[in-house]
């Protein structure tokens, strides 16, 4: 397991823990709420947020993260600017427009496909509503594993005419990810494949890059066990990286920003738009791009706006019960 040089003492990190609940405008990976912890660490303020369904094993990555942030801080940056791209999660067509609106600017757009309970017919629709608002933007997709290689050959074939910059995850697995690539290539579709779940649930995130399963990764500080961890994994495997959110708030994004801002090469747009989606924040001034690109700068979490987006009681105790579990991993 990925660990800051010295671990902070489990009752500074403690003191340290508030656990918030915030709202999200649309629906995103099953939840209308993100639930978080927080730190307000001596180094950096710092963000834990394991998503709910995963065990502590998988958690205790992400606190690996928060402990690096807070107790160490970012590495340093070689550049002020960290481009990003809009999301479009899994809505109707009609609703596309209003996503879009949150965003100061969309260069680059990632549009979620694949949705279960949705059908290829609603994928072409919500791309093509991207399309036609947006002409000239670069267009990616996410499937998140969600189509078997037939339906993601029938899903690039059917959305490639839009012009994509790349797919995510078309389908699940390493193995199955360099076989569709394979298929691509031979099929001569002008669509590049990027491994996200890939290389963030698989025990060794090296493996796409060993396999050639893919010709770019998507690279998160949290499940990756921190931003120090994530630059040797990008190091290692030689590939383009396109840094991204796990939906964190202001303060996650800024882990994210710090990793992107650290890489020697950054080609693409990084998904770290993801707090335009939130319907509050930690932090006063949101942690949002401005013409399509994030400015770093420091983002401290805000005790008042803690308090207002306060856990209630039961889900503040289960959270805290979880920190101490993955602290106890981290140590043994
Ligand atoms: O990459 C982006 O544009 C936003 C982040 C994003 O899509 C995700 C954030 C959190 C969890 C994931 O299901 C999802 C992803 O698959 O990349
Ligand atoms: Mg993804």
């Amino acid at each position: 397991m990925p660990q800051p040089r010295q671990l902070p003492p489990l009752e500074e990190v403690l003191a340290s823990a508030h656990v918030v609940s915030i709202p999200l405008r649309v629906r995103f990976r099953g939840v209308t709420h993100r639930e978080a912890v927080i730190f307000t660490a001596p180094a950096e303020s710092a963000e834990f947020s394991p998503f709910l369904e995963y065990g502590d094993a998988e958690a205790a990555a992400w606190l690996a993260c928060a402990l690096e942030v807070g107790w160490e801080g970012y590495p340093t940056p070689v550049r002020e600017s960290v481009p990003v791209n809009a999301t479009v999660p899994a809505v109707a067509p009609e609703q596309v427009e209003a996503v879009l609106g949150r965003y100061d600017a969309a260069h680059t757009v990632k549009i979620k496909v694949a949705e279960a309970g949705q059908t290829l017919h609603d994928d072409v629709a919500r791309v093509e509503q991207v399309r036609r608002l947006l002409p000239d933007a670069h267009l990616r997709i996410d499937a998140n594993g969600g189509w078997d290689h037939e339906q993601a050959l029938a899903g690039l074939e059917a959305l490639a005419g839009y012009g994509l910059q790349y797919a995510e995850q078309p389908v699940a697995g390493v193995e199955p990810l360099a076989a569709l690539r394979d298929e691509v290539r031979r099929r001569e579709l002008p669509v590049l494949i990027a491994a996200d779940e890939a290389v963030r649930k698989e025990t060794d995130p090296l493996a796409v890059a060993r396999l050639g399963a893919a010709d770019l990764l998507v690279i998160k500080a949290q499940p990756l066990g921190g931003v120090r961890r994530a630059l040797g994994i990008v190091a290692e495997a030689g590939l383009p990286a396109v840094v991204s959110s796990a939906l964190d708030t202001s303060i996650g994004t800024r882990a994210g920003a710090a990793l992107a801002a650290a890489l020697p090469e950054l080609d693409y747009a990084c998904g770290l738009g993801t707090v335009s989606l939130f319907d509050g924040d930690v932090t006063p001034a949101s942690f949002t791009a401005r013409n399509g690109a994030l400015q770093l700068r420091r983002v401290s979490a805000d005790p008042d706006l803690m308090r207002r987006f306060a856990a209630p009681e039961p889900r503040q105790r289960w959270w805290l019960a979880r920190l101490r579990r993955c602290y106890e991993r981290l140590v043994n």
